[in-house]
């Protein structure tokens, strides 16, 4: 295989190096769980699908869902193989990211097998930041996240809404002790300024996405099922599927209001467009 540049590790058709996909393969809406074994519990939720690559960590799934074209990949977990997995979904023609993930909360009311949507990120990573000085924001596309709500809400699921925090560390960055009960005193009140700062989860790839997308004018959004619960340590595996369709049916409504605003020519969605 010849890849035709350092700087951009793709063959002459476009063949992504890590994510083994190229132009055709993925459609412009791609569903991103961190879990590759996520894929295809996702795909299995479509009208149809097919696996396209499963290269590293990156397995990619395209099909249909209720009509729309739609694809899913992993990212692996943390920032550095999301980045990745952005940049090459994106040099390949997707432009709308919605992640599928796993959560921590924080805040008291939530409970396990929850949904927490996020409108933001703390960019509590690493890879942003060799992207763009720290101040710029890692925010959510206000549609994405606005069809993950009415989603969640035809759906029927517990859901909430929230700011939540990308970590690079799962254990002591998420102010978990480490092994031998390694706790250093800057861990032992994240917790607590965080949810002090409403903050409602931790989770380890949102802000990272966010903030590549609003650097390449991409909209993304997230949506993550409640496995771990800080506040009564709890922890369980519950939510996935309920994550997985919500993401699936936002695609679905987002698939409705692009073609809404192309009709009538408008750049943004608004609720009374449909009026128009
Ligand atoms: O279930 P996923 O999508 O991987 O998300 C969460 O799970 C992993 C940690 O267990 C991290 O990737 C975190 O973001
Ligand atoms: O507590 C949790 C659970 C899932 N993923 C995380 O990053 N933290």
């Amino acid at each position: 295989m010849k890849f035709v540049s350092a700087d951009r590790p793709q063959t002459e058709e476009g063949y992504q190096y890590h994510i083994a996909c190229k132009p055709g393969d993925v459609a412009r809406y791609v569903l991103l769980p961190g879990d590759p074994e996520r894929v295809p519990k996702i795909s299995a939720l479509w009208d149809e699908a097919k696996e396209i690559a499963f290269h590293r960590e990156y397995r990619t799934h395209t099909g249909k869902y209720k009509g729309i074209p739609i694809s899913v990949t992993s990212t692996g977990i943390g920032g550095p193989s999301t980045a990745i997995a952005i940049e090459e979904l994106a040099a390949i023609g997707a432009d709308t990211f919605i992640r599928v993930g796993s959560t921590g909360a924080i805040q008291p009311g939530i409970e396990i097998g929850d949904l927490i949507i996020a409108k933001a990120a703390v960019r509590l990573e690493g890879t942003s930041k060799q992207y763009v000085r720290i101040e710029y924001p890692a925010s959510a596309d206000y549609e994405v996240t606005l069809a993950l709500i009415e989603a969640a809400e035809t759906l029927g699921v517990r859901y909430h809404v929230g700011i939540t925090a990308s970590t690079d560390s799962f254990y002591v960055g998420q102010a978990r002790p480490g092994l031998n009960g390694y706790f250093p005193s800057f861990a032992k009140h994240l917790i607590d300024d965080l949810r002090q700062a409403k903050v409602t989860n931790f989770e380890m790839e949102a802000a990272t996405l966010f903030t590549l997308a609003n650097i390449y004018g991409l909209r993304a959004g997230c949506v993550c099922a409640v496995f771990a619960n800080r506040v009564t340590n709890e922890f369980g595996k519950a939510g996935e599927k309920e994550a997985a369709l919500v993401a699936s049916e936002a695609v679905k409504i987002l698939a409705e209001w692009d073609e809404e605003k192309e009709k009538k020519g408008k750049k943004y969605w608004f609720p009374s467009l449909r009026k128009l």
